[in-house]
């Protein structure tokens, strides 16, 4: 599964070289779609399970979203047996939960660092950005083929021309919520989005996100032919906030989240609440998502009914490790994260 794309039949010729800068030449993104396409029967189940997210997004299914996977993926093979668990789950929990599975290819890296699948599919640190656009594709195909929605974070701005067909539910992550280009990207993108609150703990700049997503946008982009294209979006109505704590402060208890619905009703966007367990209200100890979940679907219980959704950092074995000779399968590479049986554990009990 992990097998590399020949690169030849991927279009990966170089293109130009300077000393700031070489050009290598990628598929465009209507090449890529052809290569890996999506059957009119799962575009229409894909359909079917963005408009299940924004139901429960709007209110008016009382289920919780639950976005739960892998920190980042690295092994294509381990993503899918995941994947299958996962489904199984699913199925089994769907009357009280939409589950999607967090299926991210691309890394937001605080200095630098591996940047994920899609950028560097081997790990070299050289990267390989036309295989990687080929594996994350193929591998959301076979995800998707499972019948898992699924939910990336949109960071390039040009990968979601190359795979948000696949896609049900996207984030924009604390260090791209403030960017204008990940704000015009948001208003033309078919699926809801959150936006996370920025790595400072501020959801202003989520709230402002939220208002110029959901405008009309004329920016500069690439067609899907590959030509340089003025792109005009119509606004995103589908995004919420995501609360994942800053600076060392968590933001899912109840007071904070008070707070935030009101910022948001005040700026009279969608209340709607996701809480991202993981990250900075999980101080980067992936146990502690566990704690985090069952107290804030405590709130959701005693009648809080902004909280419509909850992430979880969750992978086949518990913790991360490093990127070296001795890979445990099933680990992450980036944050820690749940294992298995301790995610199953804690769906089952919520
Ligand atoms: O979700 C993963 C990380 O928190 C995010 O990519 C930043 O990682 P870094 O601080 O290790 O670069
Ligand atoms: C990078 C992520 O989150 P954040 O943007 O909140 O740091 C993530 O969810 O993988």
């Amino acid at each position: 599964m992990n097998m590399p794309l020949n690169a030849q039949t991927l279009d990966s010729e170089p293109l130009t070289r300077t000393p700031h800068r070489q050009e290598t030449r990628l598929p465009t993104a209507l090449e890529l779609r052809g290569r890996f396409p999506v059957s009119e029967a799962l575009a229409r189940r894909i359909d079917g399970y963005r408009e299940q997210v924004r139901q429960v997004l709007h209110g008016e299914d009382d289920r919780t979203l639950i976005v739960v996977g892998p920190c980042s993926i690295h092994d294509e093979q381990a993503a899918l047996e995941y994947g299958q668990k996962l489904k199984a789950l699913a199925d089994d929990l769907s009357d009280r939960f939409l589950i999607v599975m967090r299926a991210y290819l691309e890394k937001p890296r605080t200095t630098v660092g591996w940047k994920g699948l899609l950028y560097d599919p081997e790990r070299t640190g050289r990267g390989d950005l036309a295989q990687g656009l080929a594996r994350s594709r193929r591998l959301l195909l076979e995800l998707s083929e499972l019948g898992l929605p699924l939910a990336t974070e949109a960071l390039g701005p040009f990968m979601m021309d190359y795979l948000g067909d696949l896609v049900s539910w996207t984030a924009i992550g604390a260090r791209t919520t403030e960017s204008q280009i990940h704000r015009e990207m948001v208003s033309g993108l078919p699926m809801p989005v959150g936006f996370k609150n920025g790595t400072d703990g501020s959801i202003g700049v989520a709230i402002n996100a939220m208002k110029s997503g959901a405008h009309p946008h004329h920016h500069m982009g690439i067609s899907h032919c590959g030509s340089p294209a003025m792109i005009s979006t119509p606004g995103n109505p589908d995004t919420h906030l995501v609360l994942r704590g800053g600076r060392g402060i968590t933001n899912y208890d109840e007071l904070s989240i008070a707070r935030a619905v009101e910022e948001l009703d005040k700026a009279g966007v969608n209340t709607a609440i996701m809480v991202d367990c993981s990250h900075d209200n999980a101080r980067k100890q992936a146990e502690r998502q566990v704690d985090i979940a069952r107290e804030v679907m405590a709130q959701k219980n005693k009648g809080n009914r902004q909280i419509r959704a909850l992430m979880l950092e969750s992978f086949l074995q518990p913790g991360r490790q490093d990127d070296d000779d001795n890979l445990i399968y099933g680990c992450s590479l980036t944050d820690p994260c749940l294992g298995w049986e301790q995610t199953e554990t804690l769906l089952r009990s919520l």
